[in-house]
């Protein structure tokens, strides 16, 4: 059953879902199977089930990334990180294609591929709506810098990059399209629980509104969501973008995904965050990235993990439990 919602800035409730085939970010090969999981589980029809107009957009060729790919691991460098000229070219294209979609009044939905096609999708948001507040619900941060990064994955670099914390000299060529113009004050993190050292100094010294699983267990998720809201939005409300990575929740819930953290948030915890979101009518654009169906060691891992990371989907858009 469910009731609709009012996105008060997309009246038409048109939506474009946006595929991101990107495995780029990290080194674990099928994150990239997202979008097709996805669609295939039927999320576009649900979502006209949810009376959206619906499209979907391709603006990356999955073929020609992989076979890059081969090329670019081993080559493509940049200090530590791996892939940089791989990855701004990706986020790039992905930004273009999620600032077309909003410019025709549609909302993006992003499918990644692994986290750090955000570059590319918060950008165009803010450019859109430069009061956006971000909501970043993870187990990680994602804020390491080219410098602080000891994986080298760049999905575990996208804030840093969205705020402007590279320096320019320290910014590889392919990534520097990206404004980085996201505030400290604009971003609140809901769902962490293995930050790295370095993040953690970097948010604390930057006063980012995070809250952990901790915090999740202390004040209880409702009047987590409330105190993110509010420290993105101090005045009640204004357009809210959300980068949704499928491993906040629990892996007992979602299993098949490439950095899972135990301790994570519940199913229900994880869909009544978008629930609300959806309910404040002020959701200009989600990501769910870094489901990764070849890390199930049996069928029903990837079940579990395509069927929560739509369920999410639909929460956001509108769907309710009556
Ligand atoms: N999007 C993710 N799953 N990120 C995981 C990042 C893990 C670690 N902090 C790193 O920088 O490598």
């Amino acid at each position: 059953m469910t009731e609709k919602q009012t996105f008060k800035y997309f009246e038409d409730k048109k939506l474009s879902i946006v595929c991101a085939p990107f495995c780029g970010g990290q080194g674990k090969g099928g994150v990239e199977k997202g979008p097709r999981y996805f669609l295939k589980n039927g999320l576009e029809n649900d979502l006209k089930d949810l009376g959206w107009n619906t499209k979907v957009e391709s603006p990356i060729d999955e073929m020609e990334i992989m076979e890059k790919l081969k090329v670019h691991t081993g080559t493509d460098f940049y200090k530590n990180a791996k892939r940089p000229n791989l990855v701004g070219e990706v986020s790039k294209k992905i930004h273009d294609s999620v600032k077309e979609v909003l410019s025709q009044d549609r909302f993006p939905l992003t499918l990644g591929g692994d986290h750090s096609i955000a570059i590319g999708t918060v950008s165009a948001v803010i450019e859109k709506y430069p009061d956006a507040g971000l909501l970043w619900i993870d187990a990680h941060a994602d804020i390491n810098t080219l410098e602080s990064t000891d994986s080298g994955n760049l999905h575990g670099c996208p804030v840093s990059f969205l705020m402007g914390l590279n320096k320019p000299e320290d910014t590889p060529t392919a990534l520097k399209w990206c404004p980085g113009t996201l505030k400290p004050n604009k971003i609140a993190y809901i769902g962490l629980r293995d930050v790295d050292a370095a993040e953690k100094k970097i948010i604390k010294d930057l006063g980012i509104a995070a809250f952990s699983m901790y915090h999740v267990d202390k004040y209880g998720i409702n009047n987590v969501i409330e105190m993110a809201l509010k420290a993105i939005h101090p005045n009640g409300n204004g357009p809210v973008m959300c980068s949704y990575d499928v491993d906040a929740v629990d892996p007992l819930f979602v299993p098949a995904t490439g950095t899972p953290v135990r301790g994570g948030l519940t199913l229900r915890e994880s869909l009544f965050l978008v629930e609300r979101l959806a309910e404040t009518g002020d959701l200009v654009g989600l990501d769910i990235v870094e489901c990764n169906p070849n890390l199930a060691v049996d069928d029903i891992h990837v079940t579990n993990t395509i069927s929560a990371g739509c369920a999410i989907a639909r929460c956001a858009l509108g769907e309710t439990l009556l």
